[in-house]
């Protein structure tokens, strides 16, 4: 072949320094684009081989070889695929301008945006030149009396292009690295960036070192054609096996067959569990995983873990990462992953997507959405199945994967409404009930629930007033068909109390103690009118309350007044809200109650709340102070209103029942401890 200098024909004194810039991103990425280069050559010959047209020679075993030369300053990579002949080197090579790179530098010449730039169009082979100041190549075409081709060009406008020496079928790409990234060369920096990239990729990639002093050594009969002896280890004694010090053997970097390419049905749990600790590193279990195989109407294959979280001391932070044909595109692409699916670990590999992902151009893709909402269709799938088929593990995950289904409830309506029947909440008893469920709890008849109280009160004059009885139970009836409220408690510790209180009147309620759920149960209330969750502290609900007329309740309200003026007095406090109420649980003296909406604003106005912003009575408005006309105490107040210990009971009430909600301010404490202990001291005397 006569020697061939030219340019190359797309305007190259523009694309250049457009390939220089990717430097400033992903500079790394060169050696993905080399090596799937050289994959997709071996892909195309090998499928030659299958339909007929071509013949693997003999002991054919498609490989790549990289191989860093720190002292000559280059890297180079060899693959025995398709190769190339000089025309279509020409074509594919000199003519860069086929696929658009005109087009591409016209848009994109002034834009800085990397990620606009980065794989919007194949360059791939010319990533070489964002590290090399020079680059050949050496390819022998597979074709019937091909000549090999050499290549050479220094990342200006020219290149030359002669006949090679290259004697087997494949192509070699040399990369004379630039000073200011000589750390490309190094082994070390070679075998990161390959296992980030390459670790999956469907063919053996090896990597060594030129010229290596570095030697292993290996049993004498397993020497292999290609091993360089460097010494014959004699045995000391007799029977002892005879050795070879060789060269170090060139380093296989990946895994062609990685297990989300299997068939589900023939991975092992210890594959799946030996896979995640491979791949992400992470000592402790998974809960369970979900594998993705689907054909159709798009690829996709891919493994989902749900990681066991540790919510105290890790930040709940996932990686997903994402493949093309098992070539790593990137971690965590928002456009492709559902965002609350971020918080899985996982790998999800599909050949339909660009394996160069613009997340600008991704945004808009419709087949990207469509590709995100079959991945939250299928985890929604797997959980509702497992809901339905195997509750007693399910259960036993709730816990840990809870905070991440709400959290996909909140940011995915599709995900929220195939979920619904599958949220749990844990009651009071640690049992975990779905939410049908939970609103059947509630709904016993009270008159049943108590019966079966032991405590229960009958009312004083019963048969004068069951008519009223009657009537006000049909209200309360009809009042409780219109919502339907669910309880819940946020800290167990502190709301103990009224968990004993509801426990006794047999009455449930559900553990809600996550961040998320605050916002998700406003959401649940808004998709189903009809359905309230209250705070186990917000009100006083029927069931606590003994059964009274229409006239005891009348005596009650009076009964507020007087002892609300003492209590007022006694605490100083003109705004509080006090009411007298006939609890059936006689133990209880004071409680206090914070209506759910007003408790949801300080809630809010606590979490907006500016540093050193003085909340002081905010909110208040909501809270009354409860107290039981059952209880001796209450009755002692009311009955010497002007008592000379009055005044210091009923401050000692209002602690009591401040206590059972949240801990006191540390003023109030000081005055309840003293009080207490003057208390005390009254006893002695
Ligand atoms: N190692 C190789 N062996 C055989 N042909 C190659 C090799 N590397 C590149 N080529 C040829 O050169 C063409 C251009 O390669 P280049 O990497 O620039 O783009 P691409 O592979 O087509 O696209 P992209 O890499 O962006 O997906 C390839 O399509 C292929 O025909």
């Amino acid at each position: 072949m006569a020697e061939k200098h030219g340019s190359l024909s797309i305007n190259s004194e523009n694309i250049f320094p457009i390939i220089k810039k990717w430097l400033y991103s992903d500079h790394d990425i060169f050696y993905r684009e080399l090596i799937s280069n050289g994959c997709d050559a071996i892909t195309k010959l090998k499928k030659l081989d299958m339909m007929g047209e071509y013949e693997l020679p003999e002991n054919y075993k498609a490989r790549i070889d990289v191989v860093v030369d720190p002292e000559a300053k280059t890297l180079s990579f060899t693959d025995n695929g398709i190769g190339m002949t000089a025309d279509e080197v020409e074509e594919y090579i000199n003519q860069i301008a086929f696929s658009g790179a005109t087009d591409f530098i016209s848009k994109y010449k002034d834009k800085t945006d990397n990620d606009q730039i980065i794989g919007h169009f194949g360059l791939g082979f010319y990533s070489a030149f964002m590290v090399a100041d020079e680059v050949h190549i050496d390819t022998l075409s597979y074709k019937e009396g091909a000549k090999a081709v050499h290549w050479e060009c220094d990342g200006g406008t020219e290149f030359t292009m002669t006949e090679g020496d290259k004697a087997e079928v494949g192509t070699k790409i040399t990369l004379f690295v630039n000073e200011d990234v000589l750390e490309f060369c190094n082994e070390y920096k070679a075998r990161e960036v390959i296992k980030k990239y390459c670790s999956f990729m469907p063919t053996e990639i090896y990597l060594s070192k030129a010229n290596t002093k570095e030697t292993e050594t290996i049993k004498a009969d397993e020497k292999r054609p290609d091993d360089v002896v460097v010494e014959e280890i004699k045995p000391e004694k007799e029977g002892d096996e005879e050795k070879l010090k060789i060269v170090k053997r060139p380093e296989l970097l990946n895994d062609t067959n990685p297990l989300w390419m299997k068939n589900p049905s023939e991975c092992t749990k210890e594959e799946y569990l030996e896979f995640y600790r491979k791949v992400f590193k992470d000592y402790k279990e998974p809960l369970f995983w979900i594998h993705l195989n689907m054909d159709y109407p798009f690829n996709l294959k891919g493994i989902l873990y749900f990681p066991r979280i540790n919510m105290e001391y890790e930040s709940i932070e996932g990686t997903i990462k994402l493949y093309n044909n098992q070539v790593f595109i990137a971690d965590n692409i928002k456009e492709v992953i559902p965002e609350f699916l971020m918080l899985l670990k996982g790998v999800i590999d599909c050949p339909d997507l660009p394996l160069n992902v613009s997340r600008s151009a991704l945004q808009n893709d419709g087949f990207v959405k469509k590709i995100s909402d079959y991945i939250s269709k299928k985890v929604a799938d797997k959980l509702a199945g497992m809901c339905k088929t195997e509750k007693e593990e399910y259960d036993k995950y709730w816990d840990d994967i809870s905070p991440f289904i709400k959290f996909g409830c909140l940011k995915d309506d599709k995900f929220c409404e195939k979920m619904t029947d599958y949220i749990l909440f844990k009651n009071l008893d640690g049992k975990y009930l779905t939410l049908p469920e939970c609103l059947e709890v509630n709904k016993i008849d009270p008159d049943e629930a108590e019966n079966k109280e032991e405590t229960e009160e009958k009312s004083t004059d019963e048969s004068a007033e069951a008519a009223e009885t009657e009537a006000a139970d049909k209200d309360a009836e009809a009042e409780e068909k219109k919502e339907k409220v669910i309880y819940y408690v946020t800290d167990e510790k502190q709301q103990s109390q009224y968990i004993n209180m509801f426990k006794a009147a047999k009455m449930d309620a559900v553990i809600l103690n996550h961040n998320i759920d605050q916002p998700f149960i406003s959401q649940l209330e808004a998709k189903n009118e009809g359905i309230k969750f209250k705070r186990i502290d917000a009100d006083l609900t029927d069931s606590l309350k003994s059964k009274t007329s229409k006239k005891a309740e009348e005596e009650l309200t009076k009964a507020a007044e007087t002892i609300g003026k003492v209590m007022k007095k006694a605490l100083k406090k003109d705004k509080i809200e006090i009411k007298v109420e006939k609890l059936k649980n006689k133990k209880i003296a004071s409680m206090m109650t914070l209506s759910e909406e007003s408790r949801r604003m300080q809630d809010m106005m606590k979490m907006y709340a500016m540093p050193g912003m003085d909340m002081g009575d905010y909110g208040k408005e909501g809270e009354t102070l409860v107290l039981n006309a059952n209880h001796p105490l209450v009755q002692y107040v009311l009955d010497h209103t002007d008592g000379s210990n009055v005044s210091m009971i009923c401050e000692q009430l209002y602690d009591l029942a401040l206590l059972q909600q949240a801990p006191l301010e540390p003023e109030a404490m000081s005055k309840f401890i003293t009080r207490s202990n003057d208390i005390m001291l009254l006893l002695t005397k």
